[in-house]
């Protein structure tokens, strides 16, 4: 090894420590293997300085290797639910016509929620069991946080935290009353199991460790009347994969996953899926990134703006050039009912017409296209000398207009302002993870009004 490559070697060793000795991990890899998982040798979990637990790779890896695969019956899928017989029968043997009551009202990922919550209340007994207990026990999204300082984060996270609760909560007391119904008598464990906590917990180890994994290359899930799958209103895309969800997120990397299917399987109704089927189908990830040895491997998760990043997923990015101010459009009427301006109904219909009143943002680049044909309806609208449709396009190309940006001005200080007052407020909160990433995104948005305002 040459003097440069240990020196990196050592600069980086001091950004982790290894995982050898964390019992629940152990047990996870030797299960993992017993089960036919199959990773790439380089790779071993690690704690990480910045990230926490994720993947180290102890040697070179090349764009185009493959991180890891695992056989279909590895991982926590739509088909899981479906061949679990007890689970189904908690649905189809009950007082009440469920499928029927609940026709369409929960989200696979609040189903996924409930049959993790079933697992998990079998205890040592769940094939699962293992890969359950090497789950993170606390989650850090703004969920969790406590009523008082959620009173004063901004209205863009509470908003999330809103749209959450009410999801959970309903789909809560929906699979409550179908289990308190049910006529199944071998789940009596899981009945004085299921409570809003472990609900939760559950949801938020859907939402936070989820892949995306599309299976209707195996099976058909057209004629679903008569299943539990009745449901769920969107679709069953989702996949808990053990390992694979050990990885964590980077904006930068890139990768793929695929279904490797060996034999001719055809594609499976609902009513005739097996486990000994999905043995011979393997879900493989690739990654289009080079990593060097000994350092963290990452994939890409989707969106990298911090609002998603903080409220789906309990992270924050630092440095991250794409956050963005939201402002409602209800919030900018009444800022221009307060300005004497009414928008008259030819000017709504407009708005409506061309979108102009959703994404309606600020960033570090200054005002959205959206954001800036709104500005240009309100004040140009009625002004003979020009034609609003050809101006609108035209803010593709340009967008500073000063008459357009002072206007705004005034409103854009005010949510900085407010900002400000509550950043000051939770200043007098102990520090916690969770706090600290909301207030990080507050700082990143006063960042973002200021330079608009010194604009
Ligand atoms: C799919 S899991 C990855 C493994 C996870 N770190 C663990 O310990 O089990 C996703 C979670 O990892 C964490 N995470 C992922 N990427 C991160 C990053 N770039 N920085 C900090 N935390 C990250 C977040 O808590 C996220 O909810």
């Amino acid at each position: 090894m040459g003097r440069t490559q240990r020196k990196r070697r050592h600069k980086n060793l001091l950004n982790f420590y290894s995982c050898n000795n964390e019992k629940d991990l152990i047990l996870l890899n030797s299960w993992l293997k017993k089960n036919g998982v199959r990773y790439n040798k380089k790779l071993v979990l690690a704690v990480f300085s910045d990230t926490g637990r994720g993947v180290l790779t102890k040697k070179k890896i090349m764009a185009g290797e493959e991180l890891m695969n695992l056989p279909l019956n590895l991982t926590i899928n739509v088909t899981s639910l479906l061949m679990d017989v007890v689970f189904c029968s908690i649905f189809l043997e009950n007082k009440i016509p469920c499928l029927l009551k609940y026709n369409y009202k929960v989200s696979f990922q609040s189903l996924m929620a409930f049959y993790l919550v079933y697992l998990k209340s079998q205890g040592n007994e769940c094939k699962w069991y293992i890969y359950l207990e090497s789950l993170p026990k606390v989650y850090t999204v703004p969920y969790f946080l406590p009523i008082e300082i959620k009173k004063h984060i901004d209205d863009e996270i509470l908003d999330v935290i809103t749209k959450q609760t009410n999801i959970i909560e309903h789909s809560f007391h929906i699979f409550d009353e179908i289990l308190k119904n049910t006529l199944c008598n071998t789940v009596q464990n899981f009945k004085s199991y299921y409570s809003i906590s472990h609900y939760e917990w559950a949801y938020f180890t859907v939402n936070t460790r989820c892949v995306y994994m599309d299976l209707t290359k195996v099976i058909d899930l057209q004629n679903i009347n008569n299943s539990i799958l009745s449901l769920i209103n969107d679709n069953t895309k989702i996949s808990l994969c053990p390992y694979l969800d050990m990885i964590n997120h980077s904006p930068s990397a890139r990768n793929e996953t695929k279904l490797m299917i060996n034999k001719e399987v055809g594609v499976m109704p609902v009513t005739k899926i097996d486990e000994s089927i999905f043995s011979d189908v393997r879900f493989s990830i690739y990654t289009k990134n080079n990593f060097d040895p000994y350092t963290q491997v990452f994939i890409c998760y989707g969106d990298s703006h911090n609002l998603k990043l903080i409220t789906e997923y309990g992270f924050y990015l630092p440095s991250n050039d794409i956050d963005f101010v939201l402002f409602q459009f209800d919030k900018i009427n009444i800022f221009l009912n307060a300005v004497s301006i009414k928008l008259s109904n030819d000017q709504l219909a407009f708005i409506n017409n061309h979108g102009l009143n959703k994404d309606l943002y600020i960033d570090l680049r200054g005002l959205s296209f959206n954001f800036y044909g709104l500005l240009m309806v309100i004040k140009y609208y009625y002004d003979k000398n020009v034609d609003i449709s050809r101006l609108i396009y035209s803010a593709a190309i340009c967008s500073n207009d000063r008459v357009l940006i002072e206007f705004i001005k005034p409103m854009v200080n005010d949510r900085l302002v407010n900002i400000q007052a509550a950043l000051s407020k939770l200043s007098n909160f102990s520090k916690c993870f969770t706090l600290e990433n909301c207030t990080n995104l507050m700082c990143q948005y006063v960042k973002i009004l200021e330079k608009f305002i010194k604009c």
